[in-house]
C-alpha cells in the first residue's frame, strides 16, 4: 500500500492524517485519492470499515483554499448521527490546515446552525431534509459549491431523499466534481451516476465477498419466542466488549432495550422517534463504553464508526442483503476482528438464503448456546476481573480478612462463592416481547426502471445482476415511497433542539427506521 506521502499532500494534511494514526492508506484510498485530486468525479465501492470517508476527505481538506469564505464543499449523509461523525472526521483532517466545516442536520437547534453558517464554513456536512431547509431560509448558498460527495449514495435513495438530492444538485453549479461512496451499489445507483456525474471513474476494491473478511458470520435459528433468550445466552457467553443488536421496528428496539436492562444488561435503544438530545446521548454514551449494548433499528446500519464493537446481533433478521452487509459492517473495522450472528425463525431461511446468494457468502449455522455454555462464558469474565486486580496488586486491604477466611474454609468453596457472588445472577424478569412478523423472501415485480440498464462489471462487481436475477426480496417490491413513508409536514420542527417557528423543522432525515411490512407491524 501506498504511504500518504506518495500522494503529494500538502505537509498540513499529512500531519493531521499521522496524528491520526494512519500509516499507510487503505486500497480504496489508494485508488480514489490520485484520481480525486485530479478532479474527476467518482462512484467508490469498498467494504465496510475500510476508510472511505478520508478517501473523500482527504482530497477534499487538501484542495480547500482557507482564505475562502464561501461553501465551497457539501458532503451529504443518511443519517443524523453519520452527518456528525463525517464532520468530526473532516475537522480532523482539516485542523492543521484550519479548514471549516459545519454539520447541518434535522432535529438540532437550527439558530446554532445559523451561528455557525456565520462563521463562513468551507465545507457542509448534512442530511438532505435540513440542508433543503436552510437553502429554503437561504442561510445556506449553493453558488459556489465545486465538489459534491454523497456517502452512502445507495441509501439516500432508497429512503426517498432523491427528489431532495435533485433539488439540492440543481442548485450546485455543473461544472463540480461529484463523488459516490458506498460499500453496496445495487442497481438503482446508477439512476444517480447518469443523472449527477460527469464521466465517472468506477473504482470498486470489492473483492470475491461483499462483506468484510474480518467479520466471523454464523447464523443461529430460532423460533421467534426463543429469541431474547438466545440473545442473552450469547451476550453471557461472549461477553462482548461493544454490540449493536439490531431490531426491526422502533418498537422492536424499544421493548428489547428495557427487557436488556431488566435482565441487567448495559443497553440502550436508538432509533428515529427519539430526539436529537437522547440520540446523541445514546451515541456518546455508547462511544465511551458507559452502555456496552446498543440496541438499533437501521438508522444505525450505515457508516457508523465505533471503535471496540467487537459483536453484532441481527435480532431480527433484514429485508436487503444491503442491509445486511452494512449492518454486521459496525464490526470487524480499520483491520480488526469482529462477530455476527443472525437470527433466522424457521420461516425465514429462504430469505437467508437470498441473502447469502446475493453477498456470495455462505453464512454458517452455529447452535443456539447451552446454558451451561452461557454460564461458563459469564464465569470466565469473572475470573478475568479476578486476575486482573490480582495483577495490579491493588488488593492489600483484603488480605488480612482473606487469610482469616482460609484459615477456617477450604479454598477451593472460597474462591467459588466468591465467583458466584461476583458474577451475579440473572435478574428473574419475565421478558415478554411483541412478536414480530417473519420476513419472506418475496417475488419481485420487473422493474421498469432497471430495464435494459447494464450493470455488474466494472460497476459494482455484478452485485447488480445478482440481485436481479435470484428473483426475489429486492427492494423494488416497494416503491421507497411505500417503504419509507415522507412525513413531509409531519414532525417537522420537531425533534427537540429548541427550534421554533416556522415549517422547516426537517425532520425527514429520522425516517430510517424500516417501514412496516404489513398493516399490523405498528412504526411508532
Ligand atoms: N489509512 C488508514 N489507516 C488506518 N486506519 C484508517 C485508515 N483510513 C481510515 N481508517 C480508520 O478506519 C475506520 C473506518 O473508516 P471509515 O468509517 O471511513 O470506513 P468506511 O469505509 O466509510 O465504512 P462504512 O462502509 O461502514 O461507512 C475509521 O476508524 C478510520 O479512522
Ligand atoms: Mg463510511
Amino acid at each position: 500500500m501506498k504511504t500518504f506521502q506518495e500522494f503529494g499532500l500538502e505537509p498540513k494534511v499529512l500531519r493531521a492524517i499521522t496524528e491520526m494514526g494512519f500509516e499507510e492508506s487503505t486500497p480504496i484510498q489508494e485508488k480514489t485519492i490520485p484520481l480525486a485530486l485530479e478532479g474527476r468525479d467518482l462512484i467508490g465501492q469498498a467494504q465496510t470499515g475500510t476508510g472511505k470517508t478520508a478517501a473523500f476527505g482527504v482530497p477534499l481538506v487538501n484542495k480547500i483554499d482557507v482564505n475562502e469564505e464561501r461553501i465551497v464543499a457539501l458532503i451529504m449523509c443518511p443519517t443524523r448521527e453519520l452527518a456528525i461523525q463525517v464532520a468530526e472526521e473532516i475537522g480532523k483532517l482539516g485542523r492543521f490546515k484550519g479548514t471549516r466545516s459545519l454539520a447541518i442536520y434535522g432535529g438540532q437547534d437550527i439558530v446554532k446552525q445559523i451561528r455557525g453558517l456565520k462563521k463562513k464554513p468551507q465545507i457542509i456536512i448534512g442530511t438532505p431534509g435540513r440542508l433543503l431547509d436552510h437553502i429554503n431560509r437561504k442561510t445556506i448558498k449553493l453558488d459556489d459549491v465545486q465538489t459534491v460527495i454523497l456517502d452512502e449514495a445507495d441509501e439516500m435513495l432508497d429512503m426517498g431523499f432523491m427528489d431532495d438530492i435533485t433539488t439540492i444538485l440543481s442548485l450546485v453549479p455543473q461544472n463540480r466534481q461529484t463523488m459516490l461512496f458506498s460499500a453496496t451499489m445495487p442497481p438503482n445507483i446508477q439512476k444517480l451516476g447518469n443523472q449527477f456525474l460527469t464521466n465517472p471513474e468506477h473504482v470498486s476494491v470489492i473483492p470475491k465477498q461483499v462483506s468484510a473478511p474480518l467479520i466471523q458470520q454464523a447464523y443461529i435459528e430460532v423460533h421467534e419466542k426463543q429469541k431474547f433468550d438466545a440473545l442473552s445466552r450469547l451476550l453471557d457467553m461472549e461477553s462482548p466488549e461493544l454490540a449493536i443488536i439490531f431490531g426491526r421496528t422502533k418498537r422492536r428496539v424499544d421493548e428489547l432495550a428495557e427487557a436488556l436492562q431488566k435482565r441487567g444488561y448495559s443497553a440502550e435503544g436508538l432509533h428515529g422517534d427519539l430526539s436529537q438530545n437522547q440520540r446523541d446521548n445514546v451515541m456518546r454514551k455508547f462511544r465511551d463504553g458507559s452502555i456496552d449494548v446498543l440496541v438499533a433499528t437501521d438508522v444505525a446500519a450505515r457508516g457508523l464508526d465505533v471503535s471496540g464493537v467487537t459483536h453484532v446481533v441481527n435480532f431480527d433478521l433484514p429485508q436487503d442483503p444491503e442491509s445486511y452487509v452494512h449492518r454486521i459492517g459496525r464490526t470487524g473495522r480499520a483491520g480488526k476482528e469482529g462477530t455476527a450472528w443472525t437470527f433466522v425463525t424457521p420461516r425465514e431461511l429462504d430469505h437467508l438464503h437470498f441473502i447469502e446468494k446475493v453477498t456470495r457468502h455462505k453464512i454458517p449455522k452455529k447452535p443456539l448456546p447451552s446454558l451451561a455454555e452461557a454460564l461458563e462464558g459469564k464465569q470466565k469474565v469473572t475470573a478475568e476481573r479476578i486476575l486482573e486486580v490480582l495483577d495490579s496488586e491493588t488488593a492489600g486491604e483484603f488480605k488480612g480478612m482473606a487469610i482469616h477466611l482460609l484459615e477456617q474454609y477450604d479454598s477451593v468453596n472460597l474462591l467459588a462463592a466468591a465467583l458466584k457472588l461476583l458474577t451475579g445472577e440473572k435478574k428473574d424478569v419475565t421478558i415478554e416481547l411483541t412478536p414480530e412478523d417473519p420476513i419472506r423472501a418475496r417475488k419481485r415485480r420487473p422493474d421498469v426502471r432497471d430495464s435494459g440498464r447494464k450493470v455488474g462489471g466494472r460497476y459494482g462487481s455484478g452485485w447488480g445482476d445478482r440481485r436481479r436475477s435470484e428473483g426475489g426480496g429486492g427492494r423494488s417490491d416497494y416503491g421507497s415511497r411505500d417503504r419509507y413513508p415522507r412525513r413531509d409536514g409531519d414532525n417537522r420542527g420537531g425533534g427537540g433542539g429548541g427550534y421554533r417557528g416556522g415549517s422547516a423543522g426537517g425532520n425527514r432525515d429520522r425516517d430510517r427506521d424500516r417501514a412496516p411490512r404489513s398493516s399490523e407491524e405498528t412504526l411508532v
